[in-house]
Protein backbone atom coordinates (compact mmCIF):
# COMPACT_ATOMS: atom_id res chain seq x y z
CA UNK A 1 0.00 0.00 0.00
CA UNK A 2 1.26 3.55 -1.08
CA UNK A 3 1.03 7.23 0.69
CA UNK A 4 -1.24 8.08 -2.48
CA UNK A 5 -3.18 4.93 -2.70
CA UNK A 6 -3.88 5.55 1.38
CA UNK A 7 -5.13 9.43 0.79
CA UNK A 8 -7.68 8.27 -2.16
CA UNK A 9 -9.25 5.41 -0.61
CA UNK A 10 -9.72 7.96 2.19
CA UNK A 11 -12.24 10.35 -0.31
CA UNK A 12 -11.04 10.39 -3.96
CA UNK A 13 -14.05 13.16 -4.47
CA UNK A 14 -11.87 15.44 -1.82
CA UNK A 15 -8.32 14.17 -4.03
CA UNK A 16 -9.88 15.33 -7.01
CA UNK A 17 -11.60 18.41 -5.97
CA UNK A 18 -7.89 19.17 -4.26
CA UNK A 19 -5.97 18.30 -7.49
CA UNK A 20 -8.26 20.26 -9.87
CA UNK A 21 -8.28 23.87 -7.25
CA UNK A 22 -4.76 23.13 -7.26
CA UNK A 23 -4.42 22.94 -11.30
CA UNK A 24 -6.68 25.83 -11.43
CA UNK A 25 -4.47 27.85 -8.59
CA UNK A 26 -1.39 26.85 -10.74
CA UNK A 27 -2.90 28.28 -14.00
CA UNK A 28 -3.96 32.00 -12.14
CA UNK A 29 0.00 31.86 -10.94
CA UNK A 30 1.03 31.71 -14.13
CA UNK A 31 -1.10 34.17 -15.20
CA UNK A 32 0.41 36.39 -12.41
CA UNK A 33 3.90 35.76 -13.95
CA UNK A 34 2.74 36.66 -17.33
CA UNK A 35 1.23 39.60 -15.85
CA UNK A 36 4.25 40.29 -14.57
CA UNK A 37 6.89 39.41 -17.43
CA UNK A 38 4.38 41.64 -19.96
CA UNK A 39 4.88 44.56 -17.37
CA UNK A 40 8.22 44.47 -17.84
CA UNK A 41 8.70 43.65 -21.32
CA UNK A 42 7.07 47.10 -21.99
CA UNK A 43 4.59 45.72 -25.00
CA UNK A 44 1.74 46.37 -22.45
CA UNK A 45 2.76 48.39 -19.92
CA UNK A 46 0.59 51.37 -21.61
CA UNK A 47 -2.75 49.14 -20.95
CA UNK A 48 -4.52 50.29 -18.16
CA UNK A 49 -6.04 47.20 -17.95
CA UNK A 50 -2.85 45.19 -16.79
CA UNK A 51 -3.28 46.33 -12.83
CA UNK A 52 -6.81 45.00 -12.55
CA UNK A 53 -6.04 41.83 -14.18
CA UNK A 54 -3.48 41.78 -11.85
CA UNK A 55 -5.30 41.91 -8.64
CA UNK A 56 -7.82 39.74 -10.31
CA UNK A 57 -5.58 37.43 -10.75
CA UNK A 58 -3.68 37.89 -7.47
CA UNK A 59 -7.72 37.39 -5.70
CA UNK A 60 -7.88 34.10 -7.94
CA UNK A 61 -4.54 32.59 -6.80
CA UNK A 62 -6.34 33.67 -2.87
CA UNK A 63 -9.35 31.66 -3.33
CA UNK A 64 -8.34 28.64 -5.10
CA UNK A 65 -4.93 28.02 -2.79
CA UNK A 66 -7.03 28.74 0.42
CA UNK A 67 -9.66 26.37 -1.06
CA UNK A 68 -7.02 23.13 -1.89
CA UNK A 69 -5.28 23.72 1.19
CA UNK A 70 -8.71 23.63 3.41
CA UNK A 71 -9.69 20.34 1.40
CA UNK A 72 -6.14 18.75 1.32
CA UNK A 73 -5.36 19.46 5.27
CA UNK A 74 -8.67 17.75 5.97
CA UNK A 75 -8.02 14.72 4.11
CA UNK A 76 -4.76 14.59 4.99
CA UNK A 77 -6.07 14.59 8.79
CA UNK A 78 -8.67 11.89 8.04
CA UNK A 79 -6.00 9.75 6.20
CA UNK A 80 -3.81 9.60 9.01
CA UNK A 81 -6.97 9.26 11.09
CA UNK A 82 -8.09 6.85 9.02
CA UNK A 83 -4.65 4.76 9.47
CA UNK A 84 -4.29 5.05 13.25
CA UNK A 85 -8.08 3.75 13.36
CA UNK A 86 -7.44 0.42 11.10
CA UNK A 87 -4.05 0.23 12.58
CA UNK A 88 -5.73 -0.23 16.47
CA UNK A 89 -8.42 -2.38 14.84
CA UNK A 90 -6.25 -4.52 12.87
CA UNK A 91 -3.96 -5.13 16.42
CA UNK A 92 -7.74 -5.42 18.17
CA UNK A 93 -8.57 -8.56 15.54
CA UNK A 94 -4.76 -9.60 15.30
CA UNK A 95 -4.19 -13.17 17.27
CA UNK A 96 -2.70 -12.91 20.25
CA UNK A 97 0.00 -14.69 20.04
CA UNK A 98 1.59 -12.82 17.19
CA UNK A 99 0.94 -9.35 19.43
CA UNK A 100 2.99 -11.36 21.79
CA UNK A 101 5.37 -12.28 19.79
CA UNK A 102 5.77 -8.70 18.10
CA UNK A 103 6.07 -6.80 21.60
CA UNK A 104 4.74 -3.93 22.98
CA UNK A 105 7.22 -1.84 22.37
CA UNK A 106 7.34 -2.80 18.59
CA UNK A 107 3.36 -2.11 18.70
CA UNK A 108 3.97 0.94 20.38
CA UNK A 109 7.00 2.38 18.45
CA UNK A 110 4.47 1.76 15.30
CA UNK A 111 1.43 3.46 16.66
CA UNK A 112 3.13 6.31 17.79
CA UNK A 113 6.49 6.81 15.54
CA UNK A 114 5.34 5.00 12.20
CA UNK A 115 1.58 6.52 12.40
CA UNK A 116 3.63 10.15 13.61
CA UNK A 117 5.69 9.89 10.29
CA UNK A 118 3.04 9.01 8.20
CA UNK A 119 0.49 11.57 9.61
CA UNK A 120 3.83 14.38 9.03
CA UNK A 121 4.44 13.76 5.68
CA UNK A 122 0.65 13.87 5.03
CA UNK A 123 0.17 17.22 6.86
CA UNK A 124 2.59 18.62 4.60
CA UNK A 125 0.90 16.80 1.15
CA UNK A 126 -1.10 20.10 0.77
CA UNK A 127 1.46 22.67 0.41
CA UNK A 128 3.90 20.46 -1.76
CA UNK A 129 0.51 19.75 -4.46
CA UNK A 130 -0.03 23.41 -4.45
CA UNK A 131 3.85 23.96 -5.65
CA UNK A 132 3.53 21.05 -8.19
CA UNK A 133 0.68 22.76 -9.89
CA UNK A 134 2.88 26.05 -9.71
CA UNK A 135 6.02 24.30 -10.80
CA UNK A 136 3.87 22.67 -13.75
CA UNK A 137 2.46 26.09 -14.57
CA UNK A 138 5.55 27.83 -14.67
CA UNK A 139 7.12 24.83 -16.83
CA UNK A 140 4.35 25.57 -19.10
CA UNK A 141 4.32 29.08 -19.04
CA UNK A 142 8.51 28.55 -19.87
CA UNK A 143 7.69 26.43 -22.91
CA UNK A 144 5.15 29.34 -24.28
CA UNK A 145 8.56 31.80 -23.71
CA UNK A 146 10.91 29.55 -25.99
CA UNK A 147 10.41 25.56 -26.49
CA UNK A 148 14.20 24.66 -26.92
CA UNK A 149 15.01 26.59 -23.85
CA UNK A 150 12.10 24.82 -21.96
CA UNK A 151 13.35 21.39 -22.99
CA UNK A 152 16.65 22.47 -22.05
CA UNK A 153 15.45 23.39 -18.59
CA UNK A 154 13.44 20.15 -17.99
CA UNK A 155 16.17 18.06 -18.93
CA UNK A 156 18.42 19.73 -16.37
CA UNK A 157 15.65 20.01 -14.04
CA UNK A 158 15.50 16.10 -14.53
CA UNK A 159 19.00 15.70 -14.32
CA UNK A 160 19.27 17.27 -10.88
CA UNK A 161 15.69 15.57 -9.19
CA UNK A 162 17.65 11.90 -10.83
CA UNK A 163 20.90 12.92 -8.68
CA UNK A 164 18.77 13.83 -6.15
CA UNK A 165 16.48 10.43 -5.77
CA UNK A 166 20.10 8.81 -5.76
CA UNK A 167 20.91 10.59 -2.86
CA UNK A 168 17.73 9.58 -1.32
CA UNK A 169 18.03 5.98 -2.18
CA UNK A 170 21.80 5.81 -0.26
CA UNK A 171 20.20 8.03 1.97
CA UNK A 172 17.50 5.24 2.60
CA UNK A 173 19.56 2.55 3.42
CA UNK A 174 20.93 4.16 6.88
CA UNK A 175 17.28 5.46 7.70
CA UNK A 176 15.82 1.87 7.21
CA UNK A 177 18.22 0.46 9.72
CA UNK A 178 18.25 3.26 12.10
CA UNK A 179 14.38 2.69 12.07
CA UNK A 180 15.19 -0.70 13.34
CA UNK A 181 17.16 0.28 15.66
CA UNK A 182 14.74 2.80 17.18
CA UNK A 183 12.82 -0.42 17.93
CA UNK A 184 15.62 -1.55 20.36
CA UNK A 185 15.91 2.07 22.17
CA UNK A 186 12.32 1.92 22.44
CA UNK A 187 12.44 -1.48 23.98
CA UNK A 188 15.11 0.20 26.17
CA UNK A 189 13.15 3.07 27.14
CA UNK A 190 10.16 1.11 28.02
CA UNK A 191 12.48 -1.17 30.24
CA UNK A 192 13.37 1.86 32.35
CA UNK A 193 10.06 3.11 32.83
CA UNK A 194 8.58 -0.08 34.06
CA UNK A 195 12.17 -1.26 35.81
CA UNK A 196 12.28 2.50 37.82
CA UNK A 197 12.28 1.28 41.17
CA UNK A 198 14.83 -1.80 40.33
CA UNK A 199 17.24 0.79 38.74
CA UNK A 200 16.55 3.56 41.87
CA UNK A 201 17.62 0.70 43.57
CA UNK A 202 20.73 -0.50 42.52
CA UNK A 203 23.35 2.48 41.94
CA UNK A 204 25.29 0.13 39.81
CA UNK A 205 22.44 -1.45 37.85
CA UNK A 206 21.29 2.35 37.09
CA UNK A 207 24.97 3.33 35.54
CA UNK A 208 24.89 -0.40 33.48
CA UNK A 209 21.98 0.23 32.33
CA UNK A 210 22.25 3.73 31.28
CA UNK A 211 25.59 3.52 30.06
CA UNK A 212 25.88 -0.17 28.50
CA UNK A 213 22.44 -0.73 27.25
CA UNK A 214 20.29 2.26 27.11
CA UNK A 215 23.29 5.20 25.30
CA UNK A 216 24.65 2.19 23.20
CA UNK A 217 21.27 1.63 21.65
CA UNK A 218 20.62 5.09 21.09
CA UNK A 219 24.14 6.08 20.06
CA UNK A 220 23.74 3.19 17.24
CA UNK A 221 20.65 4.49 16.39
CA UNK A 222 21.62 8.38 16.14
CA UNK A 223 24.84 7.72 13.66
CA UNK A 224 22.42 5.70 11.39
CA UNK A 225 19.92 8.81 11.25
CA UNK A 226 22.88 11.15 10.96
CA UNK A 227 24.72 9.47 8.08
CA UNK A 228 21.24 9.12 6.52
CA UNK A 229 20.07 12.84 7.21
CA UNK A 230 23.38 14.09 6.24
CA UNK A 231 23.22 12.19 2.36
CA UNK A 232 19.64 13.62 2.47
CA UNK A 233 20.99 17.34 3.20
CA UNK A 234 23.58 17.03 0.46
CA UNK A 235 21.59 15.63 -2.05
CA UNK A 236 18.69 18.27 -1.40
CA UNK A 237 21.60 21.11 -1.59
CA UNK A 238 22.92 19.96 -5.30
CA UNK A 239 19.16 19.65 -6.43
CA UNK A 240 18.43 23.31 -5.56
CA UNK A 241 21.68 24.42 -6.81
CA UNK A 242 21.08 22.56 -9.95
CA UNK A 243 18.44 24.68 -10.81
CA UNK A 244 20.73 27.93 -10.22
CA UNK A 245 23.53 25.96 -12.45
CA UNK A 246 20.64 25.75 -14.84
CA UNK A 247 20.15 30.11 -14.78
CA UNK A 248 23.67 30.53 -15.20
CA UNK A 249 23.99 28.31 -18.40
CA UNK A 250 21.03 30.23 -19.33
CA UNK A 251 22.24 33.52 -19.10
CA UNK A 252 26.30 32.90 -20.10
CA UNK A 253 26.20 30.26 -22.43
CA UNK A 254 22.98 30.29 -24.40
CA UNK A 255 23.09 32.84 -25.61
CA UNK A 256 26.08 31.93 -27.10
CA UNK A 257 24.43 29.04 -29.19
CA UNK A 258 21.01 30.51 -29.92
CA UNK A 259 19.63 34.02 -30.66
CA UNK A 260 17.31 34.85 -27.65
CA UNK A 261 15.71 37.86 -27.40
CA UNK A 262 16.62 39.98 -23.76
CA UNK A 263 13.00 39.93 -23.05
CA UNK A 264 13.12 36.49 -23.38
CA UNK A 265 16.05 35.79 -20.97
CA UNK A 266 14.28 38.07 -18.28
CA UNK A 267 11.04 36.28 -18.93
CA UNK A 268 13.13 33.15 -18.16
CA UNK A 269 15.24 34.00 -15.47
CA UNK A 270 12.52 35.50 -13.58
CA UNK A 271 10.25 32.45 -13.69
CA UNK A 272 12.91 30.07 -12.59
CA UNK A 273 14.12 32.34 -9.57
CA UNK A 274 10.52 32.27 -8.79
CA UNK A 275 10.12 28.48 -8.99
CA UNK A 276 12.64 27.82 -6.71
CA UNK A 277 11.13 28.55 -4.15
CA UNK A 278 7.88 25.56 -5.07
CA UNK A 279 10.69 23.29 -5.92
CA UNK A 280 12.71 23.79 -2.71
CA UNK A 281 9.44 23.09 -0.67
CA UNK A 282 8.79 19.48 -2.73
CA UNK A 283 12.55 18.96 -2.26
CA UNK A 284 11.97 19.79 1.48
CA UNK A 285 9.11 17.65 1.70
CA UNK A 286 10.57 14.42 0.04
CA UNK A 287 12.54 13.11 3.25
CA UNK A 288 9.68 13.36 5.22
CA UNK A 289 7.56 10.99 2.34
CA UNK A 290 10.90 9.14 2.64
CA UNK A 291 10.51 8.57 6.46
CA UNK A 292 6.50 7.96 5.81
CA UNK A 293 7.61 5.14 3.16
CA UNK A 294 10.16 3.28 5.41
CA UNK A 295 7.05 4.08 8.51
CA UNK A 296 4.51 2.23 6.00
CA UNK A 297 7.03 -0.72 5.27
CA UNK A 298 7.61 -1.36 8.84
CA UNK A 299 3.31 -1.40 9.51
CA UNK A 300 3.23 -4.08 6.31
CA UNK A 301 6.18 -5.89 7.65
CA UNK A 302 4.19 -6.16 10.93
CA UNK A 303 2.17 -8.31 8.93
CA UNK A 304 -1.02 -5.85 10.33
CA UNK A 305 -1.84 -4.27 7.00
CA UNK A 306 -2.22 -7.98 5.58
CA UNK A 307 -5.91 -8.47 6.19
CA UNK A 308 -8.75 -6.49 5.79
CA UNK A 309 -9.65 -5.19 9.68
CA UNK A 310 -12.56 -6.79 10.69
CA UNK A 311 -13.96 -4.93 13.84
CA UNK A 312 -15.37 -6.80 16.71
CA UNK A 313 -19.24 -7.73 15.99
CA UNK A 314 -21.25 -6.60 19.79
CA UNK A 315 -23.33 -8.95 20.71
CA UNK A 316 -25.04 -8.36 23.77
CA UNK A 317 -27.13 -11.50 24.31
CA UNK A 318 -26.03 -13.65 27.46
CA UNK A 319 -26.46 -17.06 25.62
CA UNK A 320 -25.38 -19.24 28.36
CA UNK A 321 -24.14 -22.71 27.85
CA UNK A 322 -24.82 -25.87 28.68
CA UNK A 323 -21.08 -27.14 28.75
CA UNK A 324 -17.74 -26.25 27.66
CA UNK A 325 -15.08 -28.52 26.69
CA UNK A 326 -11.57 -28.65 26.20
CA UNK A 327 -10.71 -32.22 23.91
CA UNK A 328 -7.14 -33.13 23.30
CA UNK A 329 -6.05 -29.58 23.06
CA UNK A 330 -2.14 -28.62 23.33
CA UNK A 331 -0.39 -25.63 22.72
CA UNK A 332 3.31 -25.06 22.12
CA UNK A 333 5.25 -22.07 22.19
CA UNK A 334 8.42 -20.92 20.02
CA UNK A 335 11.43 -20.94 21.73
CA UNK A 336 13.80 -17.66 21.20
CA UNK A 337 16.26 -20.50 20.65
CA UNK A 338 15.92 -22.32 17.22
CA UNK A 339 18.12 -25.58 19.10
CA UNK A 340 15.76 -25.60 22.25
CA UNK A 341 12.10 -26.24 21.94
CA UNK A 342 9.42 -23.76 23.72
CA UNK A 343 7.09 -25.38 26.61
CA UNK A 344 4.63 -27.62 25.73
CA UNK A 345 1.06 -28.14 27.19
CA UNK A 346 -1.28 -30.93 26.62
CA UNK A 347 -2.45 -32.96 25.34
CA UNK A 348 -5.55 -31.43 28.04
CA UNK A 349 -8.87 -32.79 28.30
CA UNK A 350 -11.12 -30.59 30.91
CA UNK A 351 -14.65 -29.86 30.72
CA UNK A 352 -16.22 -26.54 32.34
CA UNK A 353 -20.08 -27.50 33.63
CA UNK A 354 -22.27 -24.30 34.63
CA UNK A 355 -22.54 -23.50 38.38
CA UNK A 356 -19.27 -25.18 39.07
CA UNK A 357 -16.20 -24.17 41.10
CA UNK A 358 -12.93 -25.10 39.29
CA UNK A 359 -9.60 -24.58 40.73
CA UNK A 360 -6.67 -25.16 38.44
CA UNK A 361 -3.40 -25.28 40.52
CA UNK A 362 0.34 -26.09 40.12
CA UNK A 363 3.79 -25.16 40.08
CA UNK A 364 5.69 -21.93 38.60
CA UNK A 365 5.72 -22.69 34.89
CA UNK A 366 3.47 -25.32 35.17
CA UNK A 367 1.43 -24.00 32.05
CA UNK A 368 -1.76 -22.65 34.37
CA UNK A 369 -1.89 -19.30 32.71
CA UNK A 370 -1.30 -20.70 29.18
CA UNK A 371 -4.54 -23.10 29.98
CA UNK A 372 -6.20 -20.22 30.98
CA UNK A 373 -5.45 -18.21 27.69
CA UNK A 374 -6.60 -21.57 25.85
CA UNK A 375 -10.12 -21.59 27.71
CA UNK A 376 -10.94 -17.92 27.19
CA UNK A 377 -10.05 -18.21 23.45
CA UNK A 378 -6.91 -15.76 24.03
CA UNK A 379 -4.86 -18.52 22.37
CA UNK A 380 -6.08 -21.00 19.42
CA UNK A 381 -5.31 -24.65 19.95
CA UNK A 382 -2.69 -26.24 17.84
CA UNK A 383 -4.40 -29.15 17.88
CA UNK A 384 -7.30 -30.65 19.59
CA UNK A 385 -10.64 -28.65 19.74
CA UNK A 386 -13.03 -26.72 21.82
CA UNK A 387 -16.38 -27.68 22.06
CA UNK A 388 -19.44 -25.72 23.57
CA UNK A 389 -22.61 -27.56 23.86
CA UNK A 390 -20.96 -30.08 21.71
CA UNK A 391 -20.05 -27.46 19.11
CA UNK A 392 -16.85 -27.17 17.65
CA UNK A 393 -15.30 -23.58 18.02
CA UNK A 394 -13.14 -23.03 14.55
CA UNK A 395 -11.51 -19.97 13.62
CA UNK A 396 -14.67 -17.75 12.09
CA UNK A 397 -16.45 -18.17 16.13
CA UNK A 398 -13.83 -17.93 18.27
CA UNK A 399 -14.55 -14.41 18.62
CA UNK A 400 -18.28 -15.24 19.85
CA UNK A 401 -16.69 -18.04 21.94
CA UNK A 402 -14.48 -15.34 24.03
CA UNK A 403 -17.70 -13.12 24.74
CA UNK A 404 -18.82 -16.32 27.27
CA UNK A 405 -15.68 -15.13 29.51
CA UNK A 406 -15.27 -12.33 32.13
CA UNK A 407 -11.22 -12.22 32.93
CA UNK A 408 -8.62 -11.62 35.42
CA UNK A 409 -5.25 -11.60 34.36
CA UNK A 410 -2.11 -11.66 36.54
CA UNK A 411 -0.85 -8.55 34.49
CA UNK A 412 -4.67 -7.29 33.43
CA UNK A 413 -5.19 -3.84 32.51
CA UNK A 414 -7.68 -1.89 33.86
CA UNK A 415 -9.56 1.07 31.60
CA UNK A 416 -10.46 4.08 33.61
CA UNK A 417 -13.94 3.76 32.97
CA UNK A 418 -16.84 1.06 32.78
CA UNK A 419 -16.58 0.41 28.86
CA UNK A 420 -18.78 -2.44 27.04
CA UNK A 421 -21.20 -2.46 30.01
CA UNK A 422 -24.09 -1.59 30.78
CA UNK A 423 -24.07 1.07 33.58
CA UNK A 424 -26.15 -0.14 36.70
CA UNK A 425 -25.43 2.03 40.02
CA UNK A 426 -27.65 -0.55 42.58
CA UNK A 427 -25.02 -3.24 41.25
CA UNK A 428 -22.00 -1.42 41.13
CA UNK A 429 -22.36 -0.22 44.31
CA UNK A 430 -23.49 -3.47 45.52
CA UNK A 431 -20.27 -4.92 44.00
CA UNK A 432 -17.84 -1.84 45.38
CA UNK A 433 -19.62 -2.53 48.92
CA UNK A 434 -18.69 -6.42 48.75
CA UNK A 435 -15.14 -5.47 47.27
CA UNK A 436 -14.43 -2.68 49.87
CA UNK A 437 -13.72 -0.52 47.33
CA UNK A 438 -16.69 2.04 46.97
CA UNK A 439 -14.09 5.28 47.39
CA UNK A 440 -12.21 4.01 44.47
CA UNK A 441 -15.45 4.66 42.08
CA UNK A 442 -17.33 7.25 40.71
CA UNK A 443 -20.99 6.19 40.45
CA UNK A 444 -22.71 8.95 38.85
CA UNK A 445 -20.27 8.63 35.50
CA UNK A 446 -19.26 5.30 35.98
CA UNK A 447 -15.25 6.45 36.57
CA UNK A 448 -12.78 4.02 38.06
CA UNK A 449 -9.69 5.44 40.11
CA UNK A 450 -6.85 3.80 38.63
CA UNK A 451 -4.17 5.45 40.53
CA UNK A 452 -2.99 5.20 43.52
CA UNK A 453 -4.43 2.47 44.06
CA UNK A 454 -2.47 -0.43 46.03
CA UNK A 455 -2.07 -3.82 44.26
CA UNK A 456 -5.08 -5.51 46.16
CA UNK A 457 -6.99 -2.72 45.32
CA UNK A 458 -5.95 -2.77 42.07
CA UNK A 459 -7.20 -5.94 41.42
CA UNK A 460 -10.23 -5.57 43.75
CA UNK A 461 -11.48 -3.30 40.92
CA UNK A 462 -10.73 -5.03 38.49
CA UNK A 463 -12.90 -7.93 39.74
CA UNK A 464 -15.50 -5.28 40.07
CA UNK A 465 -15.00 -4.86 36.42
CA UNK A 466 -15.86 -8.45 35.86
CA UNK A 467 -18.35 -9.31 38.58
CA UNK A 468 -20.29 -6.28 36.34
CA UNK A 469 -19.83 -7.88 33.57
CA UNK A 470 -21.63 -11.10 34.50
CA UNK A 471 -20.89 -13.67 31.72
CA UNK A 472 -21.31 -17.31 31.86
CA UNK A 473 -18.15 -18.13 33.09
CA UNK A 474 -15.51 -15.82 35.36
CA UNK A 475 -11.69 -17.38 35.14
CA UNK A 476 -9.22 -15.68 37.48
CA UNK A 477 -5.85 -16.00 37.28
CA UNK A 478 -4.20 -16.01 41.08
CA UNK A 479 -6.76 -13.00 41.45
CA UNK A 480 -6.56 -13.61 45.32
CA UNK A 481 -2.97 -13.94 45.56
CA UNK A 482 -2.03 -10.08 46.59
CA UNK A 483 -5.21 -10.02 49.33
CA UNK A 484 -4.94 -9.36 52.72
CA UNK A 485 -6.58 -12.67 54.65
CA UNK A 486 -9.59 -10.73 55.79
CA UNK A 487 -10.16 -10.75 52.10
CA UNK A 488 -9.06 -13.88 50.83
CA UNK A 489 -11.89 -15.55 52.91
CA UNK A 490 -14.66 -12.84 51.08
CA UNK A 491 -13.29 -14.14 47.73
CA UNK A 492 -13.45 -17.37 48.72
CA UNK A 493 -16.48 -18.03 50.85
CA UNK A 494 -18.76 -15.48 49.51
CA UNK A 495 -17.85 -13.81 46.00
CA UNK A 496 -17.02 -17.11 44.57
CA UNK A 497 -20.54 -18.93 45.52
CA UNK A 498 -22.12 -15.49 44.36
CA UNK A 499 -21.24 -15.33 41.40
CA UNK A 500 -21.78 -18.94 40.68
CA UNK A 501 -25.30 -18.97 42.62
CA UNK A 502 -27.20 -18.39 39.12
CA UNK A 503 -25.09 -20.80 37.27
CA UNK A 504 -22.37 -19.26 35.94
CA UNK A 505 -19.14 -20.98 36.31
CA UNK A 506 -15.73 -19.82 38.26
CA UNK A 507 -12.46 -21.31 37.05
CA UNK A 508 -9.93 -20.09 39.38
CA UNK A 509 -5.84 -20.25 39.34
CA UNK A 510 -5.00 -20.57 42.53
CA UNK A 511 -2.21 -22.04 45.57
CA UNK A 512 -4.33 -21.15 48.39
CA UNK A 513 -4.34 -24.84 49.21
CA UNK A 514 -6.21 -23.28 52.91
CA UNK A 515 -9.28 -22.80 50.95
CA UNK A 516 -9.33 -26.08 48.22
CA UNK A 517 -12.83 -26.74 49.84
CA UNK A 518 -14.03 -24.42 48.11
CA UNK A 519 -13.88 -26.13 44.81
CA UNK A 520 -16.08 -28.19 42.98
CA UNK A 521 -13.28 -29.59 41.41
CA UNK A 522 -9.84 -28.88 41.27
CA UNK A 523 -7.22 -29.56 38.11
CA UNK A 524 -3.33 -29.98 39.20
CA UNK A 525 -0.55 -29.52 36.06
CA UNK A 526 2.83 -30.76 36.16
CA UNK A 527 4.92 -29.85 33.44
CA UNK A 528 1.89 -28.80 30.81
CA UNK A 529 0.00 -31.90 31.60
CA UNK A 530 -2.96 -33.02 33.92
CA UNK A 531 -1.63 -34.76 36.58
CA UNK A 532 -4.64 -34.92 39.26
CA UNK A 533 -8.21 -34.45 38.79
CA UNK A 534 -9.80 -34.39 42.18
CA UNK A 535 -13.72 -33.98 42.90
CA UNK A 536 -14.83 -32.18 45.98
CA UNK A 537 -15.08 -34.61 49.05
CA UNK A 538 -12.55 -37.08 46.99
CA UNK A 539 -9.25 -37.43 48.26
CA UNK A 540 -6.02 -36.79 46.13
N1 LIG B 1 4.64 -15.84 25.38
C1 LIG B 1 5.43 -16.88 25.71
N2 LIG B 1 6.38 -17.29 24.85
C2 LIG B 1 7.18 -18.34 25.15
N3 LIG B 1 7.09 -19.05 26.29
C3 LIG B 1 6.15 -18.68 27.19
C4 LIG B 1 5.28 -17.58 26.95
N4 LIG B 1 4.45 -17.45 28.00
C5 LIG B 1 4.79 -18.42 28.87
N5 LIG B 1 5.80 -19.16 28.39
C6 LIG B 1 6.44 -20.32 29.03
O1 LIG B 1 5.43 -21.29 29.24
C7 LIG B 1 5.58 -21.91 30.48
C8 LIG B 1 4.26 -21.89 31.24
O2 LIG B 1 3.94 -20.54 31.52
P1 LIG B 1 2.62 -20.16 32.29
O3 LIG B 1 2.59 -18.71 32.44
O4 LIG B 1 1.47 -20.81 31.63
O5 LIG B 1 2.87 -20.87 33.71
P2 LIG B 1 2.07 -20.75 35.07
O6 LIG B 1 1.77 -22.15 35.51
O7 LIG B 1 0.92 -19.82 34.93
O8 LIG B 1 3.20 -20.11 36.00
P3 LIG B 1 3.06 -19.17 37.30
O9 LIG B 1 2.47 -19.95 38.42
O10 LIG B 1 4.46 -18.81 37.57
O11 LIG B 1 2.23 -17.99 36.88
C9 LIG B 1 6.71 -21.21 31.18
O12 LIG B 1 7.85 -22.04 31.13
C10 LIG B 1 6.96 -19.96 30.39
O13 LIG B 1 8.32 -19.66 30.32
Amino acid sequence: MNLFFLMLRSSWKASLASVVLGGGSGLATLALITLIHRAFSGEASQSSLLPFLFAAACAVVLVLQVLSKCILTRLSQSTAARLQFELCNRIMAAPLPELESVGPHRLLGTLQGDVGAITAALSNFPSVCASAMVLVSGVGYLASLSVPLACCTVIMASLGIASYLAGVHWANHHLRRAREDRDEVSKQLQAMVFGIKELKANNRRCVDFMYDVLLPADTAMRERLIKGTDILGGAHTWGRLSLFIGIGLLIFVWPRIWTVTPETLMGYTLTILYLTSPLDSILGWLPALNSAAISLNKINALGLMIDPAKSPSVTTEDTGFRSIALRDVSYSYHSPNDDEEGFHLGPIDLQVLPGEVLFIVGGNGSGKTTLAKLLTGLYAPQSGDILVDRQTIDTASMGDYRQLFSTVFVEGHLFDRLLGIDENPLLLKHWANLLGIDDKVNFETGRLTTHKLSRGQHKRLAMLVACLDQRPVFVFDEWAAEQDPTFKEIFYREIVPKLTRDGRAVVAITHDDRYFFAADRIVELVDGRIDHLRKRGVAA
